[in-house]
C-alpha cells in the first residue's frame, strides 16, 4: 500500500495562500492523520501581508513567507512596451519560484492563492519535477478565473444553472484548465443567498483539498518521490 512518504521521508508540502487560509487549516489539521498520512507542510507563502492564513501557519509552527508584488512593481514600472506589469509579474514569479524551491518541496498546493502564475514560476518548479495543484470553486471546463462563486450565483438567479462544483486540478499556464485530480458537483438548490452558496462550497472544499493532496502525494511514493 503506497503511503505519502517519498523516497526521502514524509511528503514535503508548500502552500500558497492569499487570504483567510481555511483550506490551509484543513491541510494543517489533516497532516499525519489517515486523511493525509506522512505529510508535512514545510512553508506557507502569501502574496498578501495581512492574510490570516499566515497566522494559522505561525500558530502551527510552520515557516511563513510574505512575498509581495510591490518591490517588483517599483523596479519594473509599467510602460507602453510592458503593459499590465508583465515584467514585474515575471520577476515576482521568478522570485517566488526561488523561495519555493529553496525548501525542496514534493508538491506545491495553491489554497486560495489569487495570482495568475506565469511560466517564470511554472517552468522552474516543473523543472524540479514538483507538481503544482490548485483548489478551484468550479468544475473543470465550467467557470475559470477569480470570482467564480459569484458568477455561478448570478447564473443560478437568472435560471441558467442549478448546480456548480469544486475541483482540485494540476496548475498549467492556462488558468484553471489543468487536468482535474478530483472534483465534486454541488447542488445550488435550497441556497437562498450567495452567502448560503459560499458556505456550502467552503464546507466541501476543506475535504476536497485534503483528498486531492493525498492523491498526489501518494502518487509521489509510487514513483519514488521527486
Ligand atoms: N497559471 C495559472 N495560475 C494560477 C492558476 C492556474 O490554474 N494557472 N490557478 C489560480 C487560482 N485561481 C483560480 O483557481 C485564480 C486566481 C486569481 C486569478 C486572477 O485573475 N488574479 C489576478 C489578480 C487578482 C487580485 O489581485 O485580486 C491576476 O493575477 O491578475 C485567476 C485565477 C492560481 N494561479
Ligand atoms: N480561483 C481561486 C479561488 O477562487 N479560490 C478560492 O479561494 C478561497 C480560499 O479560501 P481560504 O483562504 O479560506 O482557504 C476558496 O473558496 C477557493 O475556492
Amino acid at each position: 500500500m503506497a503511503t505519502s512518504t517519498t523516497s526521502h521521508g514524509p511528503a514535503r508540502i508548500t502552500v500558497l495562500i492569499s487570504g483567510s487560509g481555511s483550506n490551509l487549516q484543513a491541510l494543517i489539521t489533516a497532516c499525519n492523520t489517515d486523511a493525509l498520512p506522512n505529510a508535512r507542510i514545510v512553508r506557507v507563502i502569501s502574496d498578501r501581508k495581512d492574510a490570516y492564513g499566515l497566522k494559522r501557519a505561525e500558530a502551527a509552527h510552520i515557516p511563513t513567507t510574505y512575498h509581495g508584488i510591490l518591490p517588483y512593481k517599483k523596479k519594473q514600472p509599467d510602460t507602453s512596451e510592458n503593459p499590465q506589469w508583465q515584467a514585474a509579474r515575471r520577476a515576482y514569479d521568478a522570485g517566488l519560484a526561488q523561495v519555493v524551491l529553496a525548501d525542496q518541496p514534493d508538491i506545491v498546493v495553491c489554497a486560495g492563492f489569487m495570482r495568475i502564475l506565469s511560466t517564470a514560476f511554472l517552468d522552474p518548479v516543473k523543472g524540479a519535477n514538483t507538481p503544482i495543484i490548485n483548489l478551484h470553486p468550479s468544475l473543470h471546463g465550467d467557470l475559470v478565473g477569480a470570482g467564480c462563486i459569484k458568477r455561478a450565483w448570478d447564473e443560478y438567479e437568472a435560471g441558467k444553472r442549478r448546480s456548480t462544483g469544486i475541483m482540485i486540478h494540476y496548475v498549467i499556464a492556462e488558468v484553471d484548465m489543468g487536468e482535474p485530480i478530483v472534483q465534486e458537483e454541488i447542488s445550488m438548490e435550497g441556497c437562498k443567498t450567495l452567502a448560503d452558496l459560499e458556505e456550502s462550497i467552503h464546507d466541501r472544499e476543506h475535504g476536497l483539498i485534503v483528498k486531492g493532496t493525498k492523491i498526489v502525494t501518494q502518487g509521489l511514493a509510487r514513483h519514488g518521490g521527486s
